[in-house]
């Protein structure tokens, strides 16, 4: 049957056929659905089958998470430069099998195989960055006002977490999660998404070759619907849960958060976006024209901070919208113009090739336009005025400002949005801080 065929294909593209799982990752054993329920994974693009993966009772992932805690002591009492080593290896295996790891995303989630290899790129980066900051989870000292005592804060990972991501990265958001989680000292369980499961299941896979200690790492899977919310329902109220670090929708969030709050988890939310994109009359348009197609058309218009809104001051608009329709004629989306400010793309995330062109006159006035959202993750401008890179910048109600650049996404810097966009940030300086709590040590009679 094509459906067999299609799935021996996938596996015998690869140079390591044993990268392709289809199984769940659970203290280190690679497990079917205790039931022997399953779902289907298909290639978005053809709509053939990839796999059949295990569907989860709630039971199972009560397992992992018993795997994950018991695994949490010895993980988090190794020293800070032995998980740098178990993550420098992680990143080298990334590296190594890169070609894989691009070939199975791109099967299971369908952007090109070109996107796939950047994204693979873009999530050992994670790695890498994470592998470094290890190694720099200062503590601190601070003089105290009483006498004979001296203050100390250290900080230690925060427990067992888990992990749920979406289907449009479905490395780099895992990475963006897994790697503070283990430089820092955490355990976890990650809840791949059931549309995009393997890349998940893949990472496990290295994360196994490298060493990593059974349970350190476990990956369940569960088909959408009522296992979906019941393994969430699990994580969030499971008291041997310390933390939930969620990059999805924002209605999920919000349930989620909801979900958690009966345990007090500590939460890391990255929810949708609505970015505006900013075109003032004094931009240097042949920038902001390739900005936009960045930006907006990137991963095909599937990622959180695509261009959602584009405004464009009066006087270029009509040369902006010309120029951009001529080059988005060469590809499959849409450009529309003169939008009025009651359509649904004026407030919600389209998430997809669909480029929504507003006029304005005055920078306060689409100031006000650009935060008139209830989510604030990125927002993006163009001008050439110094002063007003840092007025609008300073004004925007966002997590993240790109000025004269569609892109706004690097391991380096923090990542994270503002109002319901969600809270906590990832990769950059502060994204192990997501993972680990500041303790006081006070002592006194010195
Ligand atoms: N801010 C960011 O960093 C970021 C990154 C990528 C995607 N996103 C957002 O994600 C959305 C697109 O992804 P999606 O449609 O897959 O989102 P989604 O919220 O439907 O799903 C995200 C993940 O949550 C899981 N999930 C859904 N219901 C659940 C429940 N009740 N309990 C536990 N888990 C549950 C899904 O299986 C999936 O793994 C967009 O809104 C996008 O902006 C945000
Ligand atoms: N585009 C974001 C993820 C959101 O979808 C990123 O590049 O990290």
């Amino acid at each position: 049957m094509v459906t067999t065929t299609r799935t021996q294909d996938l596996a015998s593209q690869l140079a390591d056929s044993s990268l392709f799982r289809t199984k769940g990752f659970v203290n280190g054993q690679w497990v079917d659905a205790s039931d022997g329920l399953s779902f289907t994974v298909t290639n978005p693009a053809t709509g053939e089958k990839l796999g059949e993966m295990p569907n989860m009772p709630r039971s199972q992932i009560q397992e992992a998470i018993v795997a994950s805690k018991t695994a949490f002591p010895l993980w988090a009492k190794l020293t800070a430069h032995q998980r740098q080593g178990y993550l420098l290896k992680l990143f080298q295996a990334m590296e190594e099998n890169a070609n894989d790891l691009a070939l199975i995303l791109t099967a299971e989630n369908g952007k090109p195989f070109a996107e796939a290899k950047g994204e693979i790129a873009y999530g050992a980066g994670f790695v890498s960055w994470f592998a470094a900051e290890a190694v720099r989870t200062y503590g601190h000292t601070v003089p105290s006002p009483f006498p004979n005592t001296r203050n100390t804060v250290i900080k230690q990972p925060v427990g067992v977490c888990g992990l749920i991501t979406p289907w449009n990265f479905p490395n780099a958001m895992i990475t963006r999660k897994m790697a503070p989680a283990l430089a820092a000292g955490c355990t976890m369980v990650i809840k791949a998404p059931a549309e995009t499961p393997l890349s998940a299941l893949a990472m496990c896979a290295l994360a196994e070759r490298v060493g990593i200690p059974p349970g350190v790492v476990n990956c369940v899977t569960v088909e959408k619907g009522e296992r979906e919310a019941a393994c969430g329902l699990e994580l969030c109220e499971n008291v041997n849960v310390s933390k939930i670090s969620f990059t999805g929708s924002t209605p999920v969030g919000r349930l989620l958060m909801k979900q958690s709050s009966g345990t007090l988890k500590k939460l890391s939310f990255e929810l949708g976006g609505n970015a505006a994109f900013i075109v003032f009359d004094d931009a240097d348009l042949n920038l902001a024209i390739e900005g936009v197609i960045a930006s907006k058309f990137r991963a095909g218009g599937q990622t959180c901070v695509c261009a959602n809104r584009i405004f464009v001051h009066a006087k270029v608009y009509d040369e902006f919208a010309s120029r951009l329709a001529k080059k988005v004629k060469a590809f499959k989306p849409t450009v529309l113009v003169d939008v009025p400010k009651e359509c649904a793309i004026a407030s919600e995330e389209t998430f997809g090739p669909l480029a929504a062109l507003f006029k304005f006159e005055d920078e306060d006035d689409v100031v006000v336009r650009a935060n008139d959202s209830e989510v604030g993750l990125a927002g993006y401008f163009y001008t050439k005025d110094v002063s007003r890179t840092y007025r609008v910048a300073e004004k925007l109600q966002v997590g993240m400002v790109a000025v004269n650049t569609g892109v706004i996404a690097q391991t380096c810097v923090p990542f994270g949005g503002v109002k319901q966009s969600g809270f906590g940030r990832e990769g950059g300086k502060s994204g192990i801080d997501e993972y680990m709590i500041e303790k006081l040590i006070t002592i006194g009679g010195i």
